[in-house]
């Protein structure tokens, strides 16, 4: 984040908090800030604590501890339906029996307003998300992305000082997916104060959120802007999400020896402790060990399991280092790749980038 925005977030206005939640024996104990018009997604793998997070942030689940202020109001002990706090659920729940009208003007109704300042609120709402032609629909004619606006009208015509977004893709197919999640980062980009969205999605953390909060296990286990994310992945499930071969060792000027022995040597000069990441394309694989090969990093591998991606190969390496590499449907091939055989990998220390761990 720029330093502008780590002022704002010290200040009263937007979101600070500190989430602890105890669910038997899984605890989520995480710390969520953010000004307004900041959007933050909460990425994580399945039983991360991401849904735990966003219901605790709604109020729809106690916490045990820590805190929860929005524009510096403590939250904690606030009924729901008392707090300024948008929600829009991943199914969107919508009453299949109302108009998309009436679906929106539910939102104000419920902070008060009288029915015809609730249609008219929402009738402006259906407009400024470019859906007054389909006011009257009930959601069952409405498309996936059309009733995801719903919600999000319905949400935001209550003018929430918190907008919470949950897995908000996860209902549309992959060909709406990319047209919806374009119109909802510029919707996004429009609100005045603070979205938070959970997904396992990286792709829609990085193009929706401008701040990234990885959580594994009920913890944080890094944050940041996603581009710097994607750069330096610092546990292996981030990697994996950004396609990178990532180990931990020690540095010693250009080579850095892994916490399990190999070493890798890398450009960059650096001492202690390190992370040392490559994307799979970066590798070379051969059938013999290479002799006139100028990459200083060698290793013997065995083929784990092989995984095509269009018309690419993704070969899992195991063996003194387990990698992953991409190649060609025609290169695995010649290769005569097949689960169990043994390869050689090369990669150039100037594909390798380590950086302080
Ligand atoms: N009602 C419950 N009672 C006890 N434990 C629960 C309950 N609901 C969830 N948990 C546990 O809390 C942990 C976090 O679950 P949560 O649903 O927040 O994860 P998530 O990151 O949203 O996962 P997913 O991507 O699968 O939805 C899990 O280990 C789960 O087993």
């Amino acid at each position: 984040m720029t330093g502008g925005q780590d002022d704002k977030r010290q200040g009263a206005e937007g979101l600070d908090a500190r989430l602890v939640v105890e669910r038997g024996a899984f605890r989520l104990d995480v710390g969520l800030s953010a000004a307004p018009g900041d959007v933050v997604a909460v990425l994580g793998p399945n039983g991360a604590g991401k849904t735990t997070a966003l219901r605790a942030l709604a109020g729809l689940l106690p916490l045990s501890g820590g805190h929860l202020r929005l524009d510096g109001r403590e939250l904690d002990g606030t009924p729901p339906e008392s707090r300024p706090v948008g929600v829009v659920f991943q199914d969107y729940l919508l009453f299949p029996h109302l108009s998309a009208l009436d679906n929106v003007a539910f939102g104000p109704r419920c902070h008060g307003a009288s029915r015809a300042e609730a249609r008219a609120q929402a009738a402006e709402w259906l407009d400024r998300l470019g859906l007054a032609a389909h006011a009257a629909s009930k959601p069952r004619k409405l498309s996936g992305g059309q009733a995801q606006r719903v919600a999000l009208a319905r949400a935001l015509a209550t003018h929430p000082r918190l907008l919470l977004l949950d897995e908000p893709l996860a209902a549309l197919d992959a060909r709406t997916r990319l047209d919806v999640r374009a119109r909802l980062r510029r919707h996004l980009a429009d609100f005045e104060a603070v979205a938070v969205l959970v997904t396992h999605d990286p792709l829609d953390a990085m193009v929706l959120a401008d701040h990234l909060v990885v959580i594994e296990d009920g913890r944080s286990v890094q944050e940041g802007a996603p581009a710097d994310i994607a750069r330096h992945p610092r546990t292996d499930y981030i990697a994996r999400l950004v396609g990178l071969n990532l180990y931990r060792g020690r540095a010693d000027g250009h080579t850095v020896r892994l916490d399990d022995g190999p070493v890798i040597t890398t450009t960059e000069d650096l001492t202690g402790p390190v992370f040392v990441a490559f994307p799979p394309s970066a590798v070379t694989l051969h059938r013999a060990r290479p002799t006139g090969s100028s990459a200083r990093n060698l290793w013997r591998c065995e083929v784990a399991g092989l995984e095509t991606h269009g018309d690419r190969i993704r070969a899992a390496l195991g063996g003194e280092l387990p990698l992953a590499a991409d190649l060609t449907t025609m290169a695995a091939a010649e290769l005569d790749l097949r689960p169990g055989g043994t390869v050689w990998a090369t990669v150039k220390a100037t594909q390798t980038h380590a950086y302080p761990a």
